[in-house]
């Protein structure tokens, strides 16, 4: 566990999405530094939690980010303040070239770090001109992964950034966050166990929109009664919880 403040603290966070109540009030610390797991079955309200924190849905409760209330705030505005969104879908714009992708992206007033970018995805720079609704399911997560990195954010929420890759591009996503990780601090949604161990220090566990867990991930991991009773799976099996 780390000792700094928290960079993000939310507090009581409630929300609503189809009509139904999906997050109750939830608590949450994102680390200053490092990967923070969001963990849970299928279902539990982790995408709605994320989704939440940046206003996104309908929500009550407190979010603050390095002391600074923002819960009152759309989206955009939470964006602009450093909060950078990986969404579960990736939802890299089809029609345009990678590079108009990641342009997209830039926020003013910030420093874009292209050096950074194309130095953990060479391919990002080789693939410029190319449609992005063209690339592989891991080459459009490169590109979602490169415009949040492109600027210089005081945390990251990224979501279910392997779901649907092959072994070799978990490995390669895997490859990336820890970089990322160096640059922000992550608040990360991830099934994959075996990832969750080789990146995350504290994990938050969400049950029916609820939070029930917060500690040390190596020591949750390693607790067959937790990941049992939380996750359906043993820990130490590595893959999908
Ligand atoms: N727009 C919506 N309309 C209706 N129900 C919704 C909507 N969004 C989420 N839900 C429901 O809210 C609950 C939480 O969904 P959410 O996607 O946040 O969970 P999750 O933990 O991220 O799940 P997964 O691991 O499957 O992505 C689920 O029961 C889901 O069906």
């Amino acid at each position: 566990m780390t000792t700094a403040e928290p960079v993000l603290t939310v507090r009581g966070l409630s929300a609503r999405a189809g009509g139904q109540q999906v997050v109750e009030h939830v608590d949450l610390d994102v680390a200053a530094t490092g990967v923070t797991a969001l963990l849970g079955r299928n279902g539990v309200g982790k995408t709605s939690t994320i989704k939440a924190i940046m206003g996104l849905v309908e929500r009550t409760g407190e979010v603050t980010l390095a002391g600074k209330r923002i819960d009152g705030l759309e989206p955009h505005r939470v964006a602009r303040l450093g909060v950078g969104y990986v969404p579960e879908d990736r939802e890299v714009f089809s029609a345009l070239t990678v590079t108009e992708n990641l342009r997209i992206a830039e926020r003013p007033g910030v420093e874009h770090r292209y050096d950074l970018v194309y130095e953990v995805f060479p391919e990002l720079k080789e693939r410029g001109g190319q449609a992005a609704g063209t690339l592989s399911g891991g080459q459009q997560q490169m590109v979602a992964l490169g415009r949040v990195l492109i600027n210089d954010n005081a945390v990251l929420l990224i979501d279910e950034p392997t779901k649907g890759l092959s072994p070799r591009l978990v490995q390669e996503v895997g490859r990336v966050l820890a970089t990322a990780a160096e640059v922000a601090p992550v608040l990360l949604v991830e099934q994959n166990l075996k990832v969750v161990r080789d990146l995350a220090r504290d994990v938050v566990v969400l049950t029916g929109g609820r939070s029930v867990h917060h500690g040390d991930a190596r020591e949750f991991l390693e607790d067959d009664r937790l990941t049992q009773r939380f996750l359906g799976v043993h820990g130490g099996e590595g893959e999908s919880a």
